[in-house]
């Protein structure tokens, strides 16, 4: 099983790669870890010894913030796989988040069942079209079915939509108007889509996860509780592993 996790910036990779940590080890990498460089990219390889667990490599990329710089770096890393004769399995897009009230408070972790881009489209006389009413591309992808469920169940993750947006909502009436377009968001983050077309170009499924360092709506940047969602994320990707690593991809049902 090889395993891609694409975050904004390198706390978030931190916060992740924490959760392989070996407990035994007294450097600063652990067993089994290493730094690669492919074009575009650096990775962060944490490969459990088969002993451990079913063997399975995980690469940790901090691909940068919006959705822009996570396609193109997590199309890069894809690709480098892919030219190695070492494609990934399933990619995943991690890190904090924005949390719609009530359903989202700070400190949970939010499993999106849809990764939907908020604001690519057109302003029009009725109001915002999204690109797929203008006759282009896509708004939504949709992570295997089954495979958020058992996560979900294992890491206690609210299930629900992901945003994309590249513009952090900073008031409550834009929160209001991506509520009302969006029913199902529980979150709004600024890299899932991208992430997610790229593991799309590839044939890749795609989940997204985010825990939840503020509320979508008025600005302040100075309540947002990032250490406790940074371990969320640990603690989630602790329990998320095991299941992605049971996983079998070619048996997926959606
Ligand atoms: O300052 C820090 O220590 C720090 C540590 C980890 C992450 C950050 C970020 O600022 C990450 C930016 C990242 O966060 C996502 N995010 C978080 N809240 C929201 C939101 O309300 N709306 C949209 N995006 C949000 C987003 O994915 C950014 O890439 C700082």
């Amino acid at each position: 099983m090889r395993v891609l996790v694409t975050t904004a910036v390198p706390a978030e990779r931190d916060a992740v790669a924490a959760a392989f940590a070996d407990p035994a080890a007294t450097g600063p990498a652990a067993p089994g870890t290493a730094e690669r460089t492919v074009p575009g990219v650096v990775l962060h390889r944490r490969a459990l010894p088969a002993d451990h667990r079913p063997a399975a490599v995980w690469d940790l990329l901090a691909g940068g913030v919006g959705p822009a710089a996570a396609a193109a770096s997590t199309a890069a890393a894809l690709t480098a796989g892919a030219l190695a004769g070492e494609p990934y399995d399933v990619v995943v897009s991690a890190g904090i988040g924005g949390g719609f009230a009530p359903g989202a408070p700070l400190g949970s972790l939010v499993l999106a069942d849809a990764i939907t881009v908020a604001d690519l489209g057109a302003e029009t006389p009725d109001g915002f079209a999204p690109v797929t009413e203008l006759g282009f591309g896509t708004v939504t992808h949709r992570p295997p079915e089954s495979l958020v469920r058992e996560i979900a169940a294992a890491t206690g993750a609210l299930t629900g939509t992901v945003l994309t947006v590249s513009t952090v909502t900073g008031g409550a009436e834009r929160a209001a108007e991506l509520r009302l377009r969006h029913p199902r968001a529980l979150a709004e983050a600024m890299e899932g889509f991208g992430v997610a077309e790229a593991a799309a170009a590839h044939g890749a499924p795609v989940l997204e996860i985010r825990a939840v360092s503020n509320p979508v709506g008025p600005r302040d940047r100075a309540a947002w509780r990032i250490g406790d969602a940074l371990a969320a994320l640990t603690a989630a990707f602790g329990k998320l592993a095991p299941v992605l690593e049971s996983w079998n991809p070619h048996d997926r049902t959606h």
